[in-house]
């Protein structure tokens, strides 16, 4: 069985390393010319993968827009995963789970382990219940070959209050910076982490991160790729850009054009 980041290496080194999020909203569906309802998110969020899937490395599913459509909007998300499985892609399904341990242990059942109904190569976690409380899903996630991305430094300007508050180690983002590089040594480099494209200064040292780092904010949210070297330094080449609304939110007609700018941009990056 192959790790996750055997198989993020392998993808992102095959079609470059970038992966596009599928955040079928109301704005993206009009855009598209499609009703903000079920068949509207099946036609936009499958289009996505239909016409990106061949050559775009990863696909960030946003579990919120499909859970606003109730179980039908689930079942989609299902569909599109297999898809996105199907096509060669990878992906992560942006979730952003956390509970006690019991409760961690039935959201690790919906998403990780082989047939989990709603089997991702990775899911997105918080930690603001303790690191430790994430236990059952890093234990399920190695033991499926799956990968997680924990959130240390988001991209919205609200999460410095929590993120960048000091405890006796360093911030909050550090002590979960360093959590998960610690617990990455004995468990397969699984355990990415979140930081955002949107601060000159993360806030974190990342340089010996040993995981991947999934970076949202390109685009919609005033981050670029050109930012990434700097913000990142040693630690680019960990470095997952992430976009959505840039891609998809044009409208079908563009969606190939801009993945396509993009991928060009952050080829640049080595
Ligand atoms: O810190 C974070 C963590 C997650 N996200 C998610 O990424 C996408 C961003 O969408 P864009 O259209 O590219 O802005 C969205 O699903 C967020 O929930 C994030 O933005 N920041």
């Amino acid at each position: 069985m192959s790790t996750y980041a055997q198989r993020l290496a392998a993808a992102t080194t095959d079609r470059g390393r970038l992966c596009v999020g599928i955040d079928p909203m109301a704005s993206v569906l009009n855009a598209w010319g499609l009703d903000n309802d079920v068949a509207g998110l099946e036609a936009c969020a499958r289009g996505i993968v239909e016409r990106l899937g061949g050559t775009v490395a990863v696909f960030k599913p946003q579990s919120a827009f499909f859970e606003a459509h109730g179980s039908a909007g689930i079942a989609v998300l299902e569909r599109v995963l297999v898809d996105i499985r199907e096509a060669g892609a990878l992906s992560i399904l942006d979730v952003k789970r956390g509970d006690i341990g019991s409760s961690m242990a039935g959201y690790a059942s919906a998403f990780l382990g082989e047939g989990a109904p709603l089997w991702a190569d990775a899911i997105t976690l918080s930690p603001y219940l303790g690191v430790g409380s994430l236990s059952p899903a890093i234990d399920a996630a190695v033991a499926g070959g799956q990968g997680l991305y924990v959130l240390a430094r988001t991209s919205n300007p609200d999460g410095a209050t929590i993120q960048l508050a000091d405890t006796a180690e360093g911030t909050v983002a550090q002590h979960v910076v360093d959590a998960a590089a610690s617990l990455n040594e004995t468990r397969d480099n699984a355990i990415g982490l979140v930081v955002g494209a949107t601060h000159a200064d993360s806030g974190c040292r990342l340089d010996a991160f040993n995981g991947s780092l999934l970076v949202p904010g390109i685009g919609a949210q005033g981050g670029t790729v050109e930012s990434l070297a700097s913000i990142f330094g040693q630690a680019l080449g960990h470095v997952l850009p992430t976009a959505s609304r840039e891609v998809i939110g044009h409208g079908a007609g563009e969606l190939t054009a801009r993945a396509g700018r993009l991928l060009a941009q952050v080829a640049v990056l080595g």
